[in-house]
């Protein structure tokens, strides 16, 4: 899969990057956000592939592009047979986020990506557009942090596994009025937290990289968005465990649908008989390949951002996989017009 998959997905993250990077700091984080998703699915359909988005745009909303179900890829268009043979073609499902933080590119702020991971058909957990419980940790505290466990537990226990005092510790949570009781206790404990506006797909990854100085992500974010981190930690051997959240009690803001009840149905409709279940990486992203590409829109901890120069633009991507084990960064000069002067750095 890498082989025929692996450079063609870095210019689909690249694609939906460049196009968003255009509306950043304007203040309209739907453009910001269309132009991404266009972007991204008309590179993907020129790929030799037969994919099945997964997790994708607006599964309430019924998204015109690249939603729950489309087929996309070369190998998916009504006339594949003059291209493909697609008996010889594996099945592939993607999980996408064009642009995961539109806020951040709508103010200019950091840590915005073009993201997307892929696996063999049934690989990835098609989650739905609830929220997420996440606990995020850097590999060699993997299997030792727990969900289940208080914050105050859980930097201890981190604390012995990265060998650094718990005020050595930097943890990310998601600045939402549901997490003042979680960051409370973080503070108390003795590690120091950092609040993003958005983005914990960054937040969740960059635990796994030693030198982000981020030691783990706690807290509750969408859950769509947790599948592709967790596609990218079980690449990195970090740990991830996911556990979703269908209370709208629980997370006091943003869409979460009607009620605990409704939600409830709705999880049993998707067969997802316990509800409670805590996922972790491997079952999130279960594939025996998964592959994971992210192209920075704005800088970030791990990317740089989108930068234009007079007839071109330059982008940082990250593409991990699990069957190569890489983690291969990307830096990509993209010529819009003849080129004149490619600056080194
Ligand atoms: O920041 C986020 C928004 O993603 P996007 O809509 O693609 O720009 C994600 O990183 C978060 O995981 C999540 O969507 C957020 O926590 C939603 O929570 P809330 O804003 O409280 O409704
Ligand atoms: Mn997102
Ligand atoms: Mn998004």
């Amino acid at each position: 899969m890498e082989n025929t998959l692996g450079l063609e997905i870095i210019e689909v993250v690249e694609q939906a990057a460049i196009a968003s990077s255009k509306w950043m700091g304007k203040g309209e984080k739907n453009t910001a956000d269309e132009v991404a998703v266009e972007a991204m699915r008309e590179r993907m359909n020129k790929i030799h592939m037969r994919g099945r988005i997964v997790i994708g745009e607006g599964e309430r909303d019924e998204a015109p592009m690249l939603y729950i179900g489309e087929e996309v890829g070369i190998c998916t268009q009504p006339d594949a047979k003059n291209f493909c043979n697609p008996d010889e073609l594996v099945e592939i499902d993607i999980a996408v986020d064009p642009c995961e933080g539109t806020n951040l590119v709508a103010y200019g702020q950091n840590g915005s990506m073009a993201v997307l991971a892929i696996s063999e058909k049934g690989g990835l957990f098609a989650a739905p557009d609830f929220y997420m419980k996440k606990l995020a940790a850097p590999a060699a505290a993997r299997g030792h942090v727990d969900i289940n466990k208080s914050a105050t537990e859980n930097l201890k226990i981190l604390s012995e596994c990265l060998n650094r005092a718990v005020e050595e510790l930097v943890v990310v949570v998601m600045d939402r009025p549901r997490h003042k009781d979680l960051i409370q206790e973080i503070r108390t404990a003795g590690a120091r937290v950092r609040l993003i506006s958005d983005g914990d797909v960054s937040a969740a990854i960059s635990c796994a990289f030693a030198g982000t100085n981020i030691h783990a992500l706690m807290g509750i974010g969408a859950a769509p968005e947790g599948v592709i981190s967790a596609a990218a930690m079980r690449c990195l051997g970090g740990h991830f465990q996911g556990q979703l959240i269908y209370d709208p009690e629980v997370v006091q803001t943003g869409l979460i649908g009607e009620s605990r009840e409704g939600n409830l149905a709705r999880l049993a409709e998707m067969n997802i008989t316990d509800p409670d279940k805590i996922y972790n990486s491997d079952e999130l992203a279960s594939g025996n390949t998964v592959l994971f590409a992210a192209c920075g829109i704005t800088p970030g901890t791990l990317m740089d951002g989108v930068r234009f120069f007079h007839g071109g633009a330059r982008t940082q991507s990250l593409v991990i996989s699990s069957q190569s084990k890489t983690a291969r960064f990307v830096d990509t000069v993209h010529l819009f017009e003849e080129p004149k002067v490619i600056q080194l750095r």
